[in-house]
This record gives structure tokens, C-alpha cells and sequence, in this order.
């Protein structure tokens, strides 16, 4: 079978080993003739004895048969060497080769044990896809248990004809899969209303995603969102790791306090809009998502289009279905409702009874309620904690609220000085009228309202009736 005496001194028997191992043998002489191949060797590649015996190791390379050959430096060398080489099959071998001496220490033979680690590369990839599933996995779900699961649930929520218009308009325009706008105050419940329009949409078995935009730092905004390619900056992973967008996919992203967002992540974020494609931080290569996307704000985005603080372009692709829920101040007629609501949700969870005596409600009616139902609820919480009674009175609320003296609760100034055409004297006139209305509701009578305000009870009945 072979012709040469290096291997004919080996003996049949020898060759008989190599015909039964695991890996394939090729053997050179030290000139990178092909000598002898075993049949393992020809399984693996696919390449017969035949067509090898008596050829260049070089030659094969140069032929591109080859990849990669391990002779000549092993010759050159006389240690040992590994290289992986990849078949024109599609096959990658890994190959160990082996200077063989005479007993005058000459290089004579090179060994090359060939193995195919097509499968491992194969095994690795899926076990990294694996990997990269189970992160996604775990992620979604440190998300998903992370979200109050009391403070979304419609049992904990109050709905007046207003707030189920408000349902209604979201859930309607929850089946599109239009862009949604959220306008709104703090605490006015956009939230809330977000997750609604998730739950009412489509991609309602996906995954919901709440980014707040205004509590990521800017130099980690641009990862969080759109994810960072393999070894993209130090301390990244070398697995890369996907951004929220990514996460979501054919779910939903809630852009909470958008108009915090920097300017570079909006052209970022308009090509999501617009192309619905993700570029990851180092990265070249686009990739595509399919997220909707609903945005909330309590700031005045045209205001800010006009300081250049963001973008039109992105303002004019958000503002597809607009949504503005207006302050708790502006809709004062749920505030009893709202009042009676946390009272038995709150009353049930501490286990006390407690009703609103009429002078604490005629108080909250009046309070500007800057951080409008979260605020409320905030207060009828503590209140159910903390009262030993159980009747919330006037004598029970902050002095925010109670203000004991009218020149507390002055109307908001500045709003109402922008009424046109009005002059100093009349502005100072309407004030005038407001606080000593303000003084007749806390107290009731004109007698004790013009007490407080020191003035006598006809400059109160002239200056009401100018
Ligand atoms: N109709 C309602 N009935 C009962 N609770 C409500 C209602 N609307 C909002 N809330 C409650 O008010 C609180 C604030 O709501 P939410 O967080 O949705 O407001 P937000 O507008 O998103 O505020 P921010 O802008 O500060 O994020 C929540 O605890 C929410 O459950």
C-alpha cells in the first residue's frame, strides 16, 4: 500500500493501528510528500489515498485543496503544531502534527492527526443562541416581576364617565398599531393608561416594556435601548447584548418622559419609527424589530421643537394618535369618587373603617394637586395609616392642603396674569375677589373671613361685587 522504507519498516501491523483510531492519520516525509492517509482520514475529507499519495502538501494548499497545511513548519521547526483547517466541504478539522526523528536525530516523517470539530463549532453556536435565549428569558422576567402587579390591576382602578371616555379612546386606538401619544402631568396615570393600551392591542401576549427615559443616564441610554455589538466598548460582553428594542420584539416599548431623551438617541429612535430597524452600539449591520411604540411626556414637546430641544421630525412621527389626560385640577368632580375609592381600597388592605368628614373634602376639592392622583392616593394612604379616628377632618390634612389662611392658597399667578388685554389693576382685582372666596368657603361666613383677612365685612361685600 505505501511505497516508502520509513513505512514499510513499520510493518503491517502498525498500519493496522493506524486503520483503526478515531482520528485520521496523514504522514508526510520531510520534504511534504504525501505518503500515506488512513481511511478515517478519507471519511472525514472525503479525499481518497489515491488522489493524495505522492502530492506536495504545498501543492494541495496552493491547489486550494487546502486551507491550511502544517508540514513545512514542523520542518522547519521540529515541535509539534496545531492548526484548524477548513475543507472545501464546509468541514473544519483541527490537525496535530508531529515531527517523527531517526536514531540520528533527523527529521524523517511528520504525523498529522486530524479531527473534526465541524459538530463542536456547531454545538458551541447553539449553545451560545441558547445562552442568549436564556438571558432574554430571564430578563423578560426580572422585568415582568419587577412591575407592581397591584398597581395595574383595573380592580384598583376608580372609572368616572370621564376616565372610561379616556378607556374607551385608548382601546380604540390600542387595535391599530398606530404610535401612541401620551400628554399629561405627573401622576395623571399615563402609565396606566399605556399598559392598557398593551393589554387592548394585538401584541397583547408579548412583552410590555417600560423605559423611563429620564432616569438612565445619557452614556448608558444608547445601550439600554439598542442593545451593543460583541466587545463593542470595555466591559462590554463578548457576546454582545440586545437593547430593548430587541427584548420587546412584536411587543411593546413605553417611552416614559420621551422629552428627556437626548437628542442623538431621537434620530436613533426615529429610524426605529421609521424603519422599524435597530443599529447596536459597534455595530454596522441593521437589524429589524417589530415593536410598537407608545410615548408619554409631561412636558410641552412643541416647546421644546421650538428651543431645538427635539427633533420635529420625531415629534411629528409620535404625534400619530395623540392622548392628553388632563390634570386632577381640571376634573375636581372625581375627587370625591377617587377619595371614597383608595378609602376602601386602603381601608380593606390596614383593616379600618374611615369616612371624609364634608370640611376635608371641601379642602381637597380646592387643593391644586400638583401631583395630581398619585398625589391623592399618596395622602389617603398615609392618612388610613396613621389617623387614630375614623373620620379624616380638615384638622387632619398638610398644611399644603389645610392652609389656614387664604393668602396660602393664592391662585396660580403667573397662568392668570396671560390673560390678554387685562390690566395690572384688573388682574390685582380678580385676585382680590379669588382670595376672599377662598376665605368665605374655608370659613364659611363673611364675619370670620373678614376676621382673618382684617379688613371690615363691607370691603368684603364691595370688593365681591366689583
Ligand atoms: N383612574 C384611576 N383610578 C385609580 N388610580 C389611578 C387612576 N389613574 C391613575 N391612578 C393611580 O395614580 C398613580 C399614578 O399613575 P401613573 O403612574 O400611571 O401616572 P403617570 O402619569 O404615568 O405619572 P408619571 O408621569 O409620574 O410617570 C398610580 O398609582 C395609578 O394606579
Amino acid at each position: 500500500m505505501v511505497d516508502n522504507t520509513y513505512l514499510d519498516k513499520i510493518g503491517a501491523s502498525v498500519r493496522h493501528i493506524f486503520e483503526v483510531l478515531d482520528d485520521g492519520i496523514y504522514i508526510t516525509d520531510k520534504d511534504g510528500k504525501t505518503l500515506f492517509v488512513n481511511s478515517m482520514y478519507e471519511r472525514l475529507t472525503g479525499l481518497t489515498e489515491g488522489e493524495l499519495r505522492g502530492k506536495d502538501v504545498r501543492y494541495l494548499k496552493d491547489s486550494g485543496i487546502f486551507d491550511a497545511v502544517l508540514n513545512p513548519e514542523i520542518v522547519k521547526t521540529g515541535k509539534p503544531a496545531t492548526v484548524v483547517q477548513q475543507l472545501k466541504t464546509g468541514k473544519r478539522l483541527v490537525l496535530r502534527g508531529f515531527p517523527v526523528f531517526d536514531d540520528d536525530g533527523d527529521l524523517v516523517l511528520v504525523v498529522t492527526l486530524a479531527r473534526d470539530i465541524t459538530l463542536i463549532g456547531q454545538m458551541r453556536k447553539q449553545i451560545a443562541q441558547q445562552k442568549e435565549q436564556i438571558s432574554l428569558f430571564s430578563r423578560k422576567l426580572a422585568h415582568l416581576t419587577s412591575q407592581d402587579s397591584t398597581d395595574h390591576n383595573p380592580d384598583n382602578m376608580f372609572f368616572d364617565s370621564q376616565v372610561q371616555q379616556l378607556v374607551a379612546l385608548i382601546k380604540r386606538i390600542a387595535e391599530t398599531d398606530a404610535t401612541m401619544l401620551l400628554l399629561g402631568e405627573t401622576g395623571v396615570g399615563k402609565d396606566w393608561f399605556a399598559r392598557l393600551a398593551h393589554d387592548s392591542s394585538p401584541r397583547r401576549d408579548e412583552m410590555f416594556l417600560k423605559v423611563d427615559c429620564g432616569s438612565i443616564s445619557e452614556n448608558l441610554i444608547e445601550s439600554e435601548l439598542f442593545g451593543y455589538a460583541p466587545g463593542a466598548f470595555t466591559g462590554a460582553t463578548s457576546k454582545g447584548k440586545p437593547g430593548h428594542f430587541e427584548m420587546a420584539n412584536r411587543g411593546t416599548v413605553f417611552l416614559d418622559e420621551i422629552g428627556e431623551l437626548p437628542l442623538s438617541m431621537q434620530a436613533k429612535l426615529l429610524r426605529v419609527l421609521q424603519d422599524q430597524e435597530v443599529v447596536r452600539v459597534g455595530a454596522s449591520v441593521a437589524k429589524k424589530v417589530d415593536v410598537r411604540i407608545i410615548a408619554a411626556t409631561n412636558r410641552n414637546l412643541e416647546e421644546e421643537v421650538r428651543k431645538g430641544n427635539f427633533r420635529s421630525d420625531l415629534f411629528y412621527r409620535l404625534r400619530v394618535a395623540v392622548v392628553e389626560i388632563p390634570p386632577l385640577r381640571e376634573r375636581t368632580e372625581m375627587i370625591p369618587g377617587l377619595v371614597e375609592h383608595f378609602l376602601s381600597i386602603y381601608g380593606e388592605k390596614y383593616k379600618k373603617d374611615i369616612i371624609c368628614a364634608r370640611d376635608a373634602m371641601q379642602l381637597l376639592l380646592k387643593y391644586r394637586w400638583p401631583g395630581n392622583i398619585r398625589e391623592l392616593e399618596n395622602l389617603v394612604q398615609s392618612l388610613v395609616v396613621t389617623l387614630e379616628h375614623s373620620e379624616i377632618t380638615a384638622n387632619d390634612l398638610p398644611p399644603s392642603i389645610n392652609s389656614r389662611h387664604p393668602m396660602d392658597c393664592l391662585p396660580n399667578v403667573e397662568l392668570d396674569a396671560k390673560d390678554d388685554g387685562k390690566s395690572l389693576k384688573e388682574i390685582m382685582a380678580d385676585l382680590e375677589r379669588r382670595v376672599i372666596q377662598q376665605a368665605l368657603d374655608t370659613y364659611g361666613s363673611v364675619n370670620k373671613a373678614s376676621e382673618v383677612l382684617k379688613v371690615n365685612r363691607t370691603t368684603i361685600f364691595r370688593k365681591m361685587k366689583q
